[in-house]
């Protein structure tokens, strides 16, 4: 293992760019009837499953000892009602490891024309994704579509894959198709590559090959502070960040987006603030939802804690132990933050505590 982790990198990378071009063809091809719906509601499509298999594919070719805690299992696959489902993702998945070699990319890792699988070993990469984490040893944490609702919206979403070592996230990819290259230019070109190593920055690529581009959160006035938040009113509180907004004497309408897409846009100045707090009680964060985004924050020179200030806790399994929510910002902006946070949960506790006399 290498210290610069530049071996990692350059796997991560070309596992994230592959899996982009998968997810983006299966959206333009998605049929809706192929769209599963799991225990917890959340509408998980043949892109998930296709993404995990190829990202856990290469990681196990590259990195065997490697264990990976990953968002999706085959379960849904093995049964008999599963196979239509997994005949399209192993045609999906083989379609993908099958395309010639890019840039930095070897066919060691298991990439290149004749290098099908056959469904059992793609199903098993996905099973690579069931371990539990834990406080030492390496690992990596993939979602292979971070925001699936706005995948499926046609919106943002991001193909997310860290490398956590002793419950430190060490290094984050992340691929966001539908991101545009320079926010200031919407309509523009499309197609991110966010990469970030610990103590070695943040950069930002596109998913064909840009030169990469050196990321640093820029200063925010009064005037320019806004937020970063969720689309999905149950998944952060939008009420919460409305107070905190008004505290903080915000004008500048929040942005809304799906997935950690957040956090690359903070990281590269298109938003100042990221808060996500809890919408109800019972909820955990998955270590998936953050931690790349985790290690962007701090290697573009910002902050990221929970609302009590705390850092996130990698080491705690695969969710983030007691949801304490998330704040990220630039290194000024983040104390005024907490700061209010700490307010408005203050008066939602007294407020809280009056009804019940
Ligand atoms: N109740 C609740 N509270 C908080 N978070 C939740 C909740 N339910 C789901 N999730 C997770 O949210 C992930 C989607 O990311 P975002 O919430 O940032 O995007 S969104 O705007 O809300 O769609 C989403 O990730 P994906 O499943 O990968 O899309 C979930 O892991
Ligand atoms: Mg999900
Ligand atoms: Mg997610
Ligand atoms: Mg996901």
């Amino acid at each position: 293992m290498s210290l610069t982790f530049a071996t990692e990198q350059q796997v991560a990378v070309a596992a994230v760019r592959r899996a982009c071009a998968l997810t983006s063809s299966v959206f333009n091809k998605l049929v809706k009837n192929e769209t599963l719906v799991k225990g917890d509601k959340s509408p998980v499509t043949v892109g998930d499953y296709s993404a995990q298999a190829v990202i856990n594919t290469i990681l196990g070719r590259a990195f065997p000892d490697d264990p990976i805690v990953g968002e999706e299992d085959a379960a849904d696959l093995r049964v008999e009602s599963g196979t239509a489902l997994k005949n399209r993702i192993v045609e999906l998945a083989n379609e993908t490891l099958v395309a010639d070699l890019g840039i930095g990319e070897m066919a060691e890792w298991g990439l290149g024309p004749g290098q099908e699988r056959i469904p059992e070993e793609l199903l098993d990469a996905i099973d690579r994704g069931t371990y539990g984490g834990g406080r030492t040893g390496r690992m990596w944490t993939l979602d292979p579509i971070d925001g699936t609702k706005g995948f499926l919206r046609g919106e943002q979403y991001a193909v997310c894959l860290a490398l956590i070592i002793d419950s430190k996230v060490q290094l984050g990819v992340m691929g966001c198709p539908n991101l545009p290259v320079d926010a200031t230019k919407p309509d523009g070109p499309r197609g991110c590559i966010f990469v970030a190593v610990r103590g070695q920055g943040a950069h930002q690529t596109t998913l064909t090959g840009a030169d990469p581009v050196p990321l640093q959160i820029p200063a925010f006035t009064s005037e320019t502070l806004n937020f970063l938040e969720s689309v999905e009113a149950a998944h952060s509180s939008h009420s919460f960040n409305d107070r905190v907004a008004e505290l903080l004497a915000i004008t500048r309408p929040p942005t809304r987006m799906d997935s950690q897409a957040k956090y690359c846009s903070l990281a590269r100045g298109d938003g100042a603030v990221y808060l996500r707090m809890p919408t109800g009680v019972g909820y955990l964060e998955k270590i998936w939802d953050h931690a790349p985004g985790s290690i962007l924050i701090e290697e573009a020179g910002g902050i990221i804690t929970n609302s009590r200030g705390e850092p996130l806790d990698f080491g705690l399994g695969r969710t983030l132990g007691d949801n304490f929510g998330v704040v990220a910002a630039g290194k000024e902006v983040h104390s005024k933050v907490l700061a209010a946070v700490m307010q408005a949960n203050k008066e939602e506790a007294e407020a809280k505590a009056r009804s019940r006399v």
